[in-house]
């Protein structure tokens, strides 16, 4: 198209030029008016000349229009004519330079324009063969793309696995070093396991010691029975010999027979003597036999502690197989162990051959109370002389010195096994469930609490089913004694007798009552008319046993004083005066002799007297009525009885103290309900008790301090729990589900009791010289 229009303006151009060279040649034709300059020839003037001179256009030329007035004549008409011819003529050969500049313009242009569509038609169809490559290119590109897409998801997905894996393996190695934490854990408490076993065979070989100490003893006790058995042997050959001599003088006799008679009566009182004597022995053989199986029981438990320690060595050798050096420790502490445990299976042999030969004495001092029975029989038949009746005084006077002396070994056996027994001791005493709660709904009366029937605790060990979150945990405890629901109060009390006596024997024992407000302390140190409690029970025992060593000469002196801790102060139970407001200071002195200023003292010598003491007692004391027990005790009641003894035949004297603690009832306070009155006593009594708490937690550590004066009731019983006192712990718990939390903490804080050690319990008694 743009070629076409090109083409017409060319023909245009070449019809201009046409018309200029006709108007050329019609110039130049013959006979026509010459133009002035071919007249006279001059240099002709150019067009931009004139227009520059005259200032005309070239339309103004063109258009020019020339007019004579008539009558001009030709010449002038010529002359005005040159100059317009003149113009006319630059003006004609300006545009006919010019129409050719043009023309050569358009013909440069036409081939300019020609080139460019060339150029075009060259581009476009290099853009069309680019335009093909780049699509070319773009479906390359595009499957690139999609290639790469492919490869981006890939290995997105291989990132997503890798990340995957990254995680399982961070999983893994979390779970390695939890592993890793157990093996740890489980190596600290075999370490831990390893120092208690130490510490087990340490006291192992202290009781070791003691037993030694204790066969010892039997074996000089032996050895003197022996040579009493010798000179009753002797002493019997001579009685043989007066008999045989006697009998020739019966006749003579026969005036002393009433006064002989009376003394044949004292000498079957000695014969009884002699038996019970020997029924002591029997008692001390089955002692010793109960001693013996406690004993064999700490070796079987020593034993399967030991493999138990070897299983967990292997454990642990498995597990880390790393701790090189944790292992040979545990392989040496092992061999160690193995080495004082076949210590102790040695010793325990030599107590078993001291039993034997306990056994034969048992059955020569049988033989001699036989022999002396057949000898009165002898006597009886026959009749005696002044001078025999002197021999036979003198055989009594014999037999007294040995009972007094088997006493004085008896006591000394005592003390030793109490001592082998350990000198704070735990007995755990469940209650029964009442008939209110077996009869309510409310109360959950399913039994929370477990007691293995047999096997390697039996009477000891005791499971409480406790909840913990949403589940319920099983806790296993195990004390010197537990008593299960239904055990009578005299059964509690035999367990507890022998203690009791060692107060006859100048010692310092301190029982009480811990547990959850409820639980049964009241009911088992006091108890009630039918079932007399530990309190009335000890009385009665102390006085019998004072009574029974008069006839060997021993005389007794008892006080009793009674004081409860209320609220953090001391009132006096036996006062009869109304002094609440009274305050009562406690002090030790060096031998830890206890003194509370201002306190009632009592002298005793009869149980019904300590009863009348009890029951007035029992009416001052701050009794209340809580949701958990209608006849709650408020206050800790401390029962104390001092003992002193005096034997006038040999001027020894024993002092003895018994303290029998029925502590307050440790409630949450929460539960109980309590406002008021009733909440300040629950948070004094908890107090006191968590003070309690703290000191035998600090004994059991061994720590520096001990914090006595942190309460009045540690204060009080310092003498008990840090001094050289025998003391027993009852921990009353209660059974039903109900309670478990709280029967939980109390058998917590039981087994912290346990686990204490005080001093060696020392005995005060005074010996005379010579
Ligand atoms: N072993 C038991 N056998 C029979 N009944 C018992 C026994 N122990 C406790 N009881 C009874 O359970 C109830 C609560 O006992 P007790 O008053 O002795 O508890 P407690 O621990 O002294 O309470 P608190 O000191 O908080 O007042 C009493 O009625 C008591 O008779």
């Amino acid at each position: 198209m743009r070629c076409q229009a090109f083409g017409k303006q060319q023909s245009a151009a070449a019809g201009r030029t046409t018309s200029l060279q006709h108007a050329t040649s019609a110039r130049t034709a013959p006979g026509q008016l010459q133009p002035v300059s071919e007249v006279a020839p001059a240099a002709e003037e150019t067009w931009e000349d004139i227009r520059d001179r005259t200032g005309q256009t070239a339309d103004d030329v063109l258009n020019k229009k020339v007019s004579f007035p008539k009558g001009t004549k030709p010449e002038r008409k010529v002359e005005a004519f040159v100059p317009m011819v003149k113009e006319l003529k630059a003006l004609g050969k300006h545009l006919i330079f010019t129409s050719g500049r043009l023309e050569m313009d358009v013909e440069q242009w036409k081939a300019h324009s020609e080139k460019l569509a060339a150029d075009c038609d060259e581009k476009e169809r290099m853009w069309n063969f680019q335009q093909v490559e780049m699509d070319k290119r773009i479906q390359e590109i595009s499957g690139l793309l999609e290639q790469q897409d492919q490869v981006v998801n890939k290995l997105e997905a291989d990132l997503k696995e890798a990340n995957a894996k990254i995680v399982a393996k961070e999983d893994a190695r979390a779970a390695l070093q939890v592993q890793l934490d157990g093996v740890r854990i489980e190596l600290d408490r075999s370490k831990q396991d390893l120092e208690a076993k130490n510490a087990k065979i340490k006291e192992l070989t202290e009781i070791g010691e003691k037993t030694q100490k204790y066969a010892t003893d039997l074996q000089s006790f032996n050895t003197d029975l022996h040579s009493q058995l010798t000179a009753s042997k002797k002493e019997r050959d001579n009685l043989q010999l007066s008999y045989a001599n006697l009998q020739g003088e019966v006749a003579k006799l026969n005036g002393d027979l009433c006064s002989l008679q009376q003394r044949l009566n004292n000498d079957q009182e000695q014969a009884a003597k002699v038996r019970e004597e020997r029924d002591f022995a029997v008692r001390d053989v089955a002692m010793l036999r109960a001693d013996l199986e406690d004993t064999r029981k700490q070796r079987e438990r020593a034993l399967a502690e030991a493999s138990k320690a070897k299983e967990d060595m292997e454990r642990i050798r498995a597990a880390g197989g790393k701790s090189l050096e944790t292992m040979e420790a545990l392989t040496n502490d092992k061999a160690t162990m193995e080495t004082q445990l076949s210590m102790q299976q040695k010793l325990i042999a030599s107590m078993r051959e001291d039993l034997a030969g306990a056994k034969e004495s048992r059955a020569a001092s049988d033989a001699l109370a036989d022999t002396r029975g057949a000898q009165i029989a002898e006597l009886k038949a026959s009749t005696g002389r002044e001078a025999k009746v002197e021999n036979l005084e003198g055989l009594l006077a014999g037999s007294e010195r040995l009972v007094y002396e088997g006493e004085l070994i008896r006591r000394k056996l005592h003390n030793i096994i109490q001592d082998l027994k350990g000198n704070i001791r735990v007995y755990c005493r469940v209650r029964p469930v009442s008939a209110a709660e077996a009869a309510d709904a409310q109360h959950d009366s399913d039994m929370a609490l477990d007691f293995p029937p047999a096997g390697d605790l039996p009477g000891r060990g005791i499971t409480v089913s406790a909840p913990s979150g949403q589940s319920v945990q099983k806790h296993s405890f195990s004390f010197d004694r537990v008593f299960i629901p239904g055990t009578s109060q005299e059964n509690v009390f035999l367990e507890l007798a022998e203690l009791v006596q060692s107060a006859l024997d100048g010692h310092k024992v301190c029982i009480f009552a811990y547990g959850q407000t409820g639980s049964g302390k009241t009911y088992t140190m006091l108890g009630n008319r039918e079932s007399p409690g530990v309190i009335p029970r000890a009385m009665q025992q102390i006085f019998e046993s004072g009574q029974k060593l008069a006839s060997q000469d021993w005389q007794f002196n008892m006080q009793a004083s009674m004081l409860e801790i209320y609220n953090e102060d001391i009132r006096d139970l036996l006062s009869r005066k109304k002094d609440e407001n009274k305050k009562h200071q406690v002090t030790h002195d060096a031998n830890g002799v206890t003194t509370v200023t201002d306190l009632t003292v009592v002298d005793v010598n009869r149980t019904e007297a300590v009863e009348q003491l009890l029951a007035q007692a029992m009416d001052k004391r701050t009794v209340g009525c809580t949701q958990l027990n209608e006849q709650s005790s408020r206050s800790h009641m401390v029962f104390t009885m001092r003992i002193e003894g005096h034997n006038t035949a040999t001027d020894a004297k024993v002092s003895g103290v018994l303290n029998l603690i029925d502590l307050a009832g440790s409630e949450r306070v929460k539960e109980s309900g309590a406002t008021g009155q009733r909440l300040k006593e629950a948070q004094a009594i908890n107090k006191s008790l968590s003070a309690l708490g703290d000191v035998i937690m600090a004994i059991a550590n061994k720590a520096d301090h001990i914090p006595f004066r942190n309460s009045k009731l540690t204060y009080l019983l310092q003498p008990c729990l840090g001094g050289d006192s025998k003391t027993l712990m009852f921990l009353n718990v209660a059974p039903t589900r109900e309670f478990a939390s709280e029967s939980l903490c109390s058998l917590r804080f039981g087994a912290k009791v346990n686990a204490c050690e005080i001093n060696v319990p020392k005995k005060n008694v005074v010996v005379p010289r010579g």
